[in-house]
């Protein structure tokens, strides 16, 4: 048994555990730290969410008009539905994307000595950024069969270089500007939906907002229906921009108790939304509890933009949507102490969107 507040010793990457196990017994060699479910808990017959296609450059014209209205109207019943949607037409070059996705799966290909120098075990202590898994906090907490490498990519001027892989660099560096166009485009049609001004989101956004990005990597599973890819989670950013691999699904949102696939579509982005924009919005938007489930057969790659405030504001729900009828349903929250939480929470297997409800 391990002493109280000693963490346990460091795990070997799921990429590597994957690659030396040969599908033995039971549970396919999937160890028992992994199993995060029962088999058979209906997942073969799951359906597809029919998550709207919104057009970017329809949705931003400068001067409004038919068209933007319609996606407009897209966009509200995405946002008060799944949470999430598709982007076509975003502004990023398709040829980045792929670029991002190579560089990405080229990172992930290297023997594990190379990965290691970006390692987030730092003289035994869990580091936010770099290389690995998850904090591990206890033995029982459940492990999700993926690897990631994660990077604080805006303000600009607080970029860890040293833990930029030089394949990520440029791509990652070009990626992350057009990925924030998108986001600034994005968010006013959002305030507007909800009748507040359309400058209201953006101007919480200082220069000190943070934006991380997250590369997932989850192996071949043989048994993926004991396990997660992830475990089941809303982020706790305020948007969440999604660059999946084109031809693997496996991300699955839940709606009304029941999950749904997540589709594919090639060269589309998807947005979720997080948590931020949940309590900001007094929960007329939703910050969808998502998962992912790995595939028996294929690798699956991600990228995800995360967009938080800066850390140091305090958020809860915009004043305009408060009254006698419609009374705050979420306490102010300090975004750096609810991040710490996800974290927390997270390991734990639970929802910290619970702690902030009134
Ligand atoms: O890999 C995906 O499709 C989604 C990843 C995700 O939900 C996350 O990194 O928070
Ligand atoms: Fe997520």
């Amino acid at each position: 048994m391990e002493s109280a507040g000693e963490e346990p010793a460091p795990l070997l990457p799921v990429q590597e555990l994957a690659a030396s196990r040969h599908g033995a017994g039971d549970d396919g060699g999937v160890p028992s730290r992994y199993v995060a479910r029962r088999a058979h808990d209906g997942s073969e017959g799951t359906p597809t969410a029919a998550v709207p296609v919104i057009d970017l450059g329809r949705l931003c014209q400068p001067a409004g008009g038919g068209e933007s209205a319609d996606e407009a109207a897209k966009l509200r019943a995405a946002l008060q539905s799944w949470g999430l949607f598709l982007v076509v037409n975003h502004g990023i070059e398709v040829s980045l994307m792929d670029a991002v996705t190579e560089a990405s799966r080229e990172f992930f290909r290297q023997p594990l000595v190379e990965k290691q120098r970006y390692t987030n075990m730092v003289g035994g202590n869990f580091q936010l950024e770099g290389y690995g898994n998850d904090r591990v906090a206890t033995e029982e907490q459940v492990l999700d069969w993926s690897d990631r490498h994660y990077l604080k990519v805006e303000p600009q001027d607080e970029r860890n270089l040293a833990l930029w892989p030089p394949c990520l660099r440029d791509v990652l560096h070009e990626f992350t500007t057009k990925c924030t166009t998108l986001k600034d485009c994005l968010i006013p049609e959002m305030a507007k939906l909800l009748e507040l001004d359309g400058n209201y989101f953006s101007n919480q956004f200082s220069g000190k907002a943070e934006t991380y990005a997250r590369f997932n990597y989850y192996p071949p599973c043989p048994r993926p229906e004991l396990v997660f890819g992830l475990k089941p989670h809303t982020d706790a950013s305020f948007i969440t921009l999604v660059m999946v691999d084109n031809n693997i699904g496996g991300l699955q949102v839940l709606r009304d108790g029941e999950w749904y696939n997540v589709p594919n579509k090639p060269d589309t982005l998807l947005v979720n939304l997080g948590d931020q924009m949940e309590i900001m919005s007094n929960g007329i938007f939703k910050s969808p509890v998502h998962r992912v489930v790995p595939d028996a057969e294929k690798e699956r790659l991600s990228v995800v933009m995360f967009y938080s405030l800066d850390p140091e504001r305090e958020i809860q729900p915009a004043g305009k949507l408060i009254d006698e009828n419609h009374p705050a349903l979420y306490k102010k929250v300090k975004i750096k102490e609810y991040i710490a939480g996800l974290f927390e929470y997270f390991a734990q297997g639970k929802l910290v969107i619970e702690t902030a409800k009134i």
